[in-house]
């Protein structure tokens, strides 16, 4: 039989031991026991898992043979021996051990000592694998560096405090946005630190977010010395400590912007008016509310008279300049209630909730017309303007924003007819008028396919000699459905439509090819006036045109000239500007009509280059009635003479305004004293009777 030595007995004892059983159950942690020699008579199941070593594997072996680095086999060696012989005990501590792998193994190592029934000493140790605490340690620290980075990366300011609203913890990147100074910061109350209107808010999403355990933001304002900055709160509710997160926000710069936005979507830039996307809103509410209370709504559509003239001789600076000192006016003319917005370059519209009578429209309307019967200081000028105001009151001239704008436009149309520096209110005949504009811009589309136009001709002759010299041309329309529609009618709707542009051509075809077969027939050399509209000038294909047509009627470019109102020089542009030197370098003639109606003919006569210059027919008209007319005739051809000009007088209609025109020295003249314009072939019987006649 084999005898058992001692080891084994001891190690048989030791492996019936009771707390063995309770340890060998525990795999978290690593029990190992040793005997006086270090060497191992216990390793439960956490000590292979954690070490490595099977139980067989460790059983007999020594500590330091096993788990102890060999830096460390001395110091252990020594103090394992020191607490056998000495009970100097080896106190607990984090170490880094190694496992079977070689792995450093770092641990919390606590150890006991005590005797056995053989009177000899066994010491245990209980290592728990630092292992994971150690991650999480590293983890923590991770995380606490990431979040002093991000701190220190946002502007933002962070405070954590109770419920009751003490302030436990803080961070601010910098002072700048601080209500108080840090030092007031822990442990007092928000009340404490922050102006009363923004405490109040905060209690208000304070008590929000710990009553719906959802976070929210709000925004307040506060009066900090570099100036006013705005701010967005983030509220967080931390359940789980009672306590709320709030993380501050400097919005100042997003808020600007965003007013900035604003502005410009809502405000007219020029005026700071509503613009006339806010004033139709603000009109839209206004009529709600009337409904519901059962009130009128007055909307003035108001334009200033001849705002165009002053803009475009005086410039857009002081264009601009007046309508803002028009804002103004109107603004201090309004009631608290009323809106008064821009809608656009010189039309303004003024809203008026609670109207209960006309007489009350009326007393606005007037008042309106009065402020500005001042003149407005602008750059050392004095300037007289005038409005035109239309009225549509709701619900009676319209339910709608639309209606009631359009309403009020049209009655504004019909002050400017009334002689302008008027107002109108909407009634159902001006529909009428307004229906009537529609018919002649759409039978006007196809007018020209339909060959419905005819160009008249009215002679022009020499004021001395009385012989013919040219013609005017003058475009007819007979339409079907509308009858004759006269050019006043016609041409400024082809004109805003831009259909003047393929009539124009027309009109330029047709007379210089007419002119060519009255050249032939009645072997002279003669001159044919074409008028020419502003929006005419903006088609590229105009100079084009005219040389194709010169070219195609075989006539030389000085038997055309075309006349040119001031209402083409006014807009300034460049093209204009272009488009007359080509026609001056082509050979063509140009004319200025309507001298004297306009603002600045005698600056224009000075910067372009004309040939002719056409006294308007209302100075005719009056020139043997009233001396002003007459004087003014007089100067008017003084001054084209001598600039170079020769003078046409037109509107001549009875022989005593021949005679004056003639004693002034006007070159031309033409009128119905002579003939009113005429078709073709009417003209061309005319001028050749009055050939022979003469
Ligand atoms: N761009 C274009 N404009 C054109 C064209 N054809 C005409 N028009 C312009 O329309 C306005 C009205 O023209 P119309 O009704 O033809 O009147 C002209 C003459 O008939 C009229 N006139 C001529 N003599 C007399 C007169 O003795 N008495 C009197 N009461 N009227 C008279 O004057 C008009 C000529 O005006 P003007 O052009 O200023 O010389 C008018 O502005 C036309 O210019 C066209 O083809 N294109």
């Amino acid at each position: 039989m084999k005898s058992i030595n001692k080891y084994e007995l001891l190690q048989k004892a030791i492996l019936n031991d009771p707390l063995h059983q309770l340890f060998d159950a525990v795999e978290a942690i690593s029990i190992q026991g040793y005997n006086e020699d270090r060497q191992v008579i216990y390793w439960n199941r956490g000590s292979e898992i954690l070490y490595g070593f099977t139980k067989q594997e460790a059983l007999g072996q020594k500590i330091e043979d096993l788990i102890i680095p060999k830096d460390m086999s001395e110091f252990v060696i020594n103090a394992h021996r020191a607490w056998v012989k000495q009970n100097i005990e080896i106190p607990a501590s984090e170490i880094t051990l190694h496992g079977k792998d070689g792995c450093d193994v770092d641990v919390f190592s606590s150890h006991v000592m005590f005797t056995n029934q053989h009177s000899k000493k066994q010491m245990y140790c209980v290592d728990i694998n630092m292992a994971e605490t150690k991650s999480a340690q590293a983890q923590v620290s991770l995380k606490e560096h990431m979040l002093q980075t991000i701190f220190e990366a946002t502007p933002d300011l962070f405070f954590l405090i109770e419920k009751d609203g003490t302030i436990i913890d803080y961070y601010a990147g910098s002072s700048k946005n601080l209500y108080k100074p840090p030092s007031e910061f822990i442990g007092y109350k928000i009340k404490e630190v922050l102006p009363a209107d923004v405490v109040k808010k905060y209690h208000t999403y304070i008590n929000k977010v710990i009553k719906d355990t959802k976070p929210c933001t709000f925004e307040y304002e506060l009066m900090l010395p570099h100036g006013l900055t705005y701010f967005e709160a983030r509220i967080n509710y931390v359940s789980e400590y009672q306590q709320v997160l709030i993380i501050v926000r400097d919005i100042t710069e997003q808020h600007q912007t965003s007013q900035t936005i604003r502005q410009h979507a809502y405000y007219d830039t020029l005026t700071a008016l509503p613009n006339r996307f806010l004033s139709l809103d603000r009109l839209s509410q206004m009529l709600t509310e009337a409904e519901r209370s059962n009130e009128n709504v007055a909307v003035f559509f108001l334009d200033l008279d001849d705002f165009k003239k002053v803009n475009d001789s005086l410039g857009h600076e002081v264009g601009d300049k007046l309508l803002l000192e028009a804002a103004k006016r109107l603004t201090k003319a309004i009631r608290k209630t009323d809106t008064v917005g821009r809608l656009g370059g010189d039309e303004f519209i003024l809203l008026s909730p609670g109207i209960h009578d006309d007489m009350s429209i009326k007393v606005i309307a007037q008042n309106l017309l009065e402020v500005f019967r001042q003149p407005f200081h602008i750059d050392g000028r004095e300037l007289i303007i005038t409005l035109s105001l239309g009225v549509a009151v709701s619900p009676d001239n319209g339910k709608t924003v639309s209606d009631l704008l359009r309403n009020a436009d049209t009655a504004m149309y019909q002050a400017k007819t009334l002689g302008r520096n008027a107002y109108s209110f909407f009634t159902k005949e001006m529909n009428t008028a307004m229906i009537r504009r529609f018919e002649v811009e759409e039978q006007m589309r196809n007018a020209l396919e339909r060959d419905e136009f005819e160009v008249f001709y009215q002679p022009q002759f020499d004021s001395k000699t009385q012989k013919v010299i040219g013609a005017e041309a003058l475009l007819r329309w007979h339409n079907p459905a509308l009858g004759n529609i006269f050019p006043d009618e016609f041409i400024p709707i082809a004109e805003q439509t831009g259909l003047i542009v393929p009539i124009g051509q027309y009109v330029i075809n047709e007379s210089l090819n007419f002119l060519s077969s009255w050249q032939a027939q009645q072997n002279g050399d003669f001159v044919m006036a074409v008028n020419l509209s502003p929006r005419q000038f903006r088609d590229k294909k105009l100079l084009k045109v005219i040389k194709k047509a010169l070219k195609n009627a075989n006539l030389s470019p000085d038997n055309l000239e075309l006349e040119i109102t001031e209402g083409v020089l006014m807009t300034g542009q460049s093209y204009i500007t272009e488009a007359l030197i080509e026609l001056q370098e082509l050979g063509v003639k140009l004319s200025m009509d309507d001298f004297g109606t306009g603002y600045s003919s005698l600056s224009y006569l000075r910067q372009y280059h004309f040939d002719v210059l056409k006294v308007d027919r209302s100075f005719v008209n009056g020139i043997t009635i009233n001396k002003e007319d007459r004087d003014l005739v007089k100067a008017s051809i003084a001054i084209a003479h001598s600039l170079g000009l020769k003078v046409v007088a037109e509107g001549v209609e009875i022989s005593e305004q021949l005679n004056i025109l003639n004693e002034l020295g006007c070159d031309y003249v033409q009128g119905y004293y002579f003939s009113k314009p005429m078709p073709g072939q009417k003209f061309l019987d005319y001028t050749e009777n009055y050939r022979l006649e003469s």
